[in-house]
């Protein structure tokens, strides 16, 4: 993406606020026109008034003045009040586009990267963005209608002194042009260390109770302080650049005034000017070297816009799901086939390797192999949270690439050893926006085992981060009833009954039989208990299938000799 790119998508961002812009620059080029008056009257204050002794006229002067600066006030809130709102709007705009964007993205995408650092990513990235709204912006498109309303003002008092003023652009851009290069090099270091200081710091929260718990807060300290004190260093870096940007201006502005005294005062003494048009001169210099800084520091302030700007138009590219949104054809309930299936998360390192077997409809399967062998990698590809690198996935004869995303995760649920669970009440978490009867989320209770503890806490308990204030178990029992509410007729378990009790576990695998008697099951689980009432086994071996059958057929396989030393349960 190139600077011209970006520049060209920061202006697009105020593209639909067009009649709210003409407003603004209708209040500031009134407002001008207002101040360009003001060195006018004060010079006839100065030179009529007080020198030439007629008090009439300075009355008249002094309260027309007054007149204007509150004009010049009313119209400043008008301007300002549309440009609030535009702000808030671009703004609302950018996190509405990242958002949506952000929970469309790949997963992979989340593999690396915590919500602490997306945040903050977003947030500096925005936040930066949305100053082309800033009053400085608008203001100094007007400044130009300044400056030239200043030169015919000053040309009118003196074509000499005015040579003089001009000869201040070139020295300007010169010094803008050194501080601009420079901050746009150290806010591109800035927002690199503030993303990894973010990532840092949401991983080190993320990790809390294993600070605590292995006493590693002094390293974890020490971390803190050697990130925190990259992002502070260039903070004040970039801080004290603004100021060292503005001592400069305010230097070169003063040496001009220091100038125009010197040269006017010998024009004055040469009787070939009055002591009010020196007053007046000075106040139309401050109209064209104040817009000739403003205009030049906008390269200035685009050096801090531009790299936020890139990094989020990046963000934005990045690749979302194929939602596949134009196909309407939904997808039918049928047997599952994984044909030749071949995976890998990265390049060159393949996790499944021509894997081949059918999930017939309404049959239940349990998939077992040693950790790493690809289990919960099928169960992501059977998501489509993945995309198979070879082979097909067929639903009842088609493959589930060419079906929508959203009616075809409509057909599968996942009852998972890692659920999320939202800080919400068990009945938001188990229903997740579906209207559903109380006498429905009884029956799912009830089957996931969940009675006893709904009738401790009721259904409105809040469960807390992530259930931070639930048992493993307990998560694990919201995660089925959340699967039997949807009613899917696939559902896949993962270690789903990891953490339960045995006699929930008993009631849970009764249900294979009962309530998911209809539904094709697919289960990742090495207990003897599911092994034995499951229609066939999936047995994998370092990505590929070893063996496929029934529990008897399968016992007698090789590989199972050797699982049974990693599962004594099997
Ligand atoms: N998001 C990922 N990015 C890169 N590699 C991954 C990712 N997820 C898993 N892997 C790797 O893929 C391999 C298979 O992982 P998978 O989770 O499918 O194994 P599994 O059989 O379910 O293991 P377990 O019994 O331990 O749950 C592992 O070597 C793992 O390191």
């Amino acid at each position: 993406m190139t600077e011209k790119d970006i520049i060209h998508k920061l202006t697009y961002l105020l593209h639909g606020h067009r009649r709210k812009i003409f407003i603004i620059f209708g209040c500031l080029l009134i407002s001008t026109g207002l101040n360009l008056c003001i060195p006018f009257i004060s010079k006839e204050i100065m030179d009529e008034g007080f020198i030439g002794g007629n008090k009439n006229i300075l009355l008249y002067l002094v309260v027309g003045s007054f007149a204007i600066y509150m004009l010049i006030s009313a119209l400043n809130i008008i301007k300002e009040k549309v440009r609030v709102e535009i702000v808030a709007k671009v703004q609302y705009s950018l996190w509405h586009q990242a958002y949506e964007h952000l929970m469309r993205m790949k997963i992979n995408y989340f593999d690396d990267r915590n919500a602490a650092e997306i945040f903050n990513n977003l947030s500096v990235d925005i936040a930066n963005m949305v100053s082309v709204a800033d009053e400085s912006a608008f203001f100094v498109v007007t400044q130009a209608f300044s400056m030239v309303g200043g030169v015919i003002g000053l040309f009118i008092l003196d074509y000499r002194m005015t040579i003089l003023v001009l000869l201040f652009i070139p020295i300007k851009a010169v010094v803008m042009k050194y501080f601009a290069k420079y901050r746009k090099k150290v806010m591109d270091e800035f927002i690199l260390d503030s993303e990894k200081y973010s990532s840092w710091f949401g991983d080190t929260v993320g990790g809390v109770k294993e600070v605590k718990l292995f006493d590693i807060l002094d390293n974890k300290h020490r971390e803190f302080d050697e990130k925190q004190r990259v992002v502070i260093r260039k903070q004040k870096k970039m801080n004290m650049l603004s100021q060292w940007n503005s001592a400069a201006d305010d230097v070169l502005v003063h040496l001009l005034i220091t100038l125009i005294y010197i040269v006017g005062s010998n024009l004055v003494f040469n009787m070939q000017l009055s002591v009010g048009s020196i007053f007046a001169f000075i106040t139309y210099s401050s109209y064209v070297t104040g817009p000739i800084s403003a205009i030049l520091n906008i390269g200035y302030l685009l050096s801090g816009i531009i790299p936020s700007t890139k990094r989020y138009y990046m963000f934005m590219e990045l690749d979302e799901e194929n939602s596949n949104q134009k196909i309407t054809t939904s997808p039918q309930f049928g047997d599952i086939e994984l044909k030749n299936i071949s995976f890998a998360y990265e390049e060159g390192k393949p996790i499944l390797d021509g894997v081949s077997v059918i999930f017939t409809k309404g049959s239940k399967t349990a998939i077992i192999g040693r950790n790493g062998s690809g289990k919960t990698t099928i169960i992501n590809l059977l998501t489509r949270l993945y995309e198979p690198e070879n082979g097909q996935i067929l639903l009842n004869g088609t493959n589930i690439a060419d079906m929508s995303l959203q009616a075809y995760r409509e057909m599968v649920s996942i009852v998972s050893q890692q659920i999320y669970l939202f800080n919400d009440s068990i009945r938001n978490n188990i229903c997740l926006y579906k209207q559903v009867s109380d006498a429905m989320l009884k029956i799912a209770c009830r089957d996931s085992g969940l009675e006893d503890f709904i009738k401790e806490v009721s259904l409105d308990y809040v469960v807390g981060q992530n259930g931070a204030m639930l048992s493993g178990g307990q998560k694990q029992k919201i995660a089925l009833a959340r699967a039997l509410i949807h009613d899917k007729p696939i559902i896949i378990f993962d270690e789903a009954t990891s953490n339960t009790d045995a006699y929930s576990e008993q009631q849970i695998n009764a249900l294979l039989h009962t309530g998911l008697r209809d539904k094709t099951v697919i289960v990742i689980t090495h207990k003897k208990e599911v092994l034995s009432e499951v229609d066939q086994i999936v047995v994998l071996d370092d990505g590929k299938i070893d063996i496929v059958g029934g529990y008897e057929a399968v016992k007698k396989s090789k590989y199972w000799l050797q699982l049974r030393d990693d599962y004594v349960d099997i």
